[in-house]
């Protein structure tokens, strides 16, 4: 399958098509059915021509705010997790009513940023996910936004859905949102004009894109640019467009803005690490251990790290950061920040002798360490 052509998007065996929250959301902060109903028809058809959907979908918490008394969708944390429990029943019971008018019935997966980068449990969600394929039924995929806690969440769907084309080894995959693609700026700008065709995202580097999004979705351009980013990097061309543009997109119709693939299938840890929504600290090292970080073979041993910033658990992702305080790389750390101040700068070799087996193991292994390079991942892993 060509991974630089529109061609790429009638001609994939498996799809992964991720709707956002603004395009499934009412004026008045409801989910909108009609469109979600308009959304599964397409999808239906495509089935119907032998291709595998995987959905990835927003709108629980939009599905919740009716159910939970609210007028507008809150902003903290907590009633944000609460609505979506309500409210994402609520949006499977209407993908499961609009995909069995075309007799085709939806499993239901959430999933966690740690789905995908733990190994186990990333080749659990990818058996169980290829299990449901294989027995026809249509993965719908959201955050498990009940039980994810700030750092090592999502928030929006886009980065998900990226990850999730590298879990289920897409062909292609499809952000739908509330505009035709990527525009040379933000499209409430007059003048502003959409971008037919990205070859490489180092071009289009200097477009001004916001954060802020539609009133009811996460991340704005910036996330669905960071999404494309994961996908392409990990060799799944990508088409950004407009929801009403989902039937046109799926059939290679030059509509909203196609991202050619540029990488080869690298493991989903790494995707995340690179990517990760928000490292927990910062690991400060001597001038040697960025060297050899640098040099991209070595791991970081208790002796280079000079200072430790923030509270972190084992587990979690923490940049590496140069004497000059740039942001060499990132990683995921192997203590917790509380056990670390009395093992720096001291030698595997002693923490053994002095501590005993444990704690002479590296602070971030050389599998869990990306380089900060140009795009964000300059180091090449074997595929998952
Ligand atoms: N350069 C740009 N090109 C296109 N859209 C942009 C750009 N900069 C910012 N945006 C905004 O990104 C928004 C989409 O993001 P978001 O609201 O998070 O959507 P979703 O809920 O579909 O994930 C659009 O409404 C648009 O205003
Ligand atoms: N998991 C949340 C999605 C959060 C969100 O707004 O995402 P997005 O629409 O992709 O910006 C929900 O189902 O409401």
């Amino acid at each position: 399958m060509n991974a630089t052509s529109r061609s790429a998007l009638p001609a994939a065996r498996r799809l992964v098509v991720k709707i956002g929250s603004s395009s499934l959301t009412r004026p008045d902060g409801h989910l909108d059915v009609a469109a979600l109903g308009a959304l599964v028809d397409v999808l239906a058809e495509r089935r119907s021509l032998g291709q595998e959907v995987v959905l990835v979908t927003s709108g629980a918490i939009a599905a919740g705010i009716g159910p939970a008394g609210l007028t507008a969708r809150p902003r903290d944390l907590a009633t944000m997790q609460a609505c979506a429990m309500l409210g994402q029943g609520e949006l499977v019971a209407r993908y499961s009513e609009a995909f069995a008018v075309h007799g085709l019935r939806v499993g239901q997966a959430l999933l966690t940023a740690e789905d995908t980068v733990r190994r186990v449990r990333y080749r659990n969600a990818q058996r169980s996910l290829e299990k449901l394929l294989a027995l026809g039924v249509v993965p719908v995929v959201n955050e498990n936004d009940a039980v994810t806690i700030d750092e090592l969440r999502f928030g929006d769907n886009d980065r998900l859905a990226a990850l999730v084309s590298h879990l289920v080894r897409a062909d292609a995959m499809v952000l739908l949102t509330d505009v035709d693609g990527l525009h040379d700026a933000p499209p409430s700008r007059p003048g502003a004009r959409r971008i037919s065709y990205v070859a490489d995202l180092a071009d289009v580097a200097g477009v001004e894109v916001t954060a802020r999004g539609s009133s009811v979705g996460t991340g704005g351009m910036v996330t669905k640019l960071e999404s494309v980013r994961i996908a392409t990097e990990a060799g799944v061309p990508v088409v950004l467009t407009a929801a009403g543009h989902v039937a046109t997109a799926l059939a290679g119709g030059d509509v909203g803005t196609f991202f050619a693939a540029g990488g080869k299938r690298t493991t989903a840890r790494r995707l995340w690490i690179a990517h990760a929504a928000r490292a927990a600290g910062r690991l400060h090292l001597d001038a040697g251990a960025a060297r050899a970080v640098l040099g991209g073979r070595a791991s970081l041993l208790p002796a280079g790290i000079t200072r430790v910033e923030g509270q972190f658990d084992a587990g979690d992702p923490v940049e590496l950061v140069a004497p000059d305080g740039t942001v060499v790389a990132r990683g995921l750390v192997a203590y917790d920040a509380a056990e670390l101040p009395p093992l720096l700068g001291r030698s595997t070799y002693e923490l053994r002798a002095d501590l005993g087996e444990g704690y002479d193991r590296e602070v971030v292994h050389r599998d869990d360490l990306v380089l900060e390079g140009r795009n964000g991942l300059s180091s090449s892993g074997s595929a998952t």
